[in-house]
């Protein structure tokens, strides 16, 4: 999927996050959004997910050559970010089937080898209530790469993982991200360091207030 931000910005009340910013995004490639605490990462990744709409400028979509309205990006995309929540009543098993309900998984993946993957098959049955946060964040991060979409987006996908974990994870990438476009909001460049592109969402910033 490629995308195209044209004079994007997006202001809450008096404030711009990011203003001007113009960029396109190849198809099949990996970006990182860069930037301090507060600084707006979030946001840009939420408008791309069209889960914000932008103040002013537009984004594109186009996926094998075919625009695609924003309207409709949600079947397109998987997101994993610390807002959002997993269905906390489900057990393993059955968040997996709801989940690929609405998504196809990558070709040859059974339940089984996801579950294997994601270092949780000893908790098919648990709620994932009961979940250690490093779990959960493995199986957010499971759920995204296992699912058959051209659009990766992903914010702090390190947090509650430790040093084996990190591991886990850029492993994880380079298996199943291959071809997909891939947006990662972070401050750690060993989560990021294989993107092709940067943005530095501070450099997008206006300092005077409106
Ligand atoms: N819905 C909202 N309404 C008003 N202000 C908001 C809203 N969402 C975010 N903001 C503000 O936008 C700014 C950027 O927040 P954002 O969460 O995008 O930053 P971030 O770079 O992702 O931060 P962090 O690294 O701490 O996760 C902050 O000042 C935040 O308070």
């Amino acid at each position: 999927m490629e995308i195209k931000l044209d004079s994007a910005g997006k202001r809450f009340q008096y404030d711009w996050i990011f203003k001007n910013l113009n960029k396109t995004i190849s198809e099949g490639s990996a970006l990182a959004i860069t930037g301090s605490n507060g600084s707006g990462k979030s946001t840009l990744l939420k408008c791309v997910a069209a889960l914000n709409p932008l103040t002013e400028g537009k984004i594109t979509y186009t996926y094998k050559k075919q625009n695609i309205p924003e309207s409709e990006i949600f079947n397109y995309l998987v997101i994993s970010a610390p807002y959002m929540e997993l269905p906390e009543e489900f057990q393993l098993s059955e968040l997996l089937q709801f989940h690929f309900k609405f998504k196809k998984t990558v070709e040859g993946i059974s339940f089984t080898k996801m579950m294997d993957r994601m270092y949780l098959s000893t908790h098919k049955s648990k709620p994932i209530s009961q979940f250690s946060s490093g779990m959960k964040q493995r199986l957010k991060l499971g759920l995204c790469l296992f699912s058959d979409v051209p659009l990766i987006l992903l914010d702090e996908p390190t947090s509650n993982l430790d040093e084996k974990g990190l591991h886990w994870y850029l492993e994880l990438i380079g298996d199943f991200a291959k071809g997909k476009t891939v947006l990662i909001c972070s401050n750690d460049e060993r989560e990021y360091g294989f993107c092709q592109n940067k943005i530095h969402i501070e450099d997008y910033k206006l300092s005077q207030r409106l």
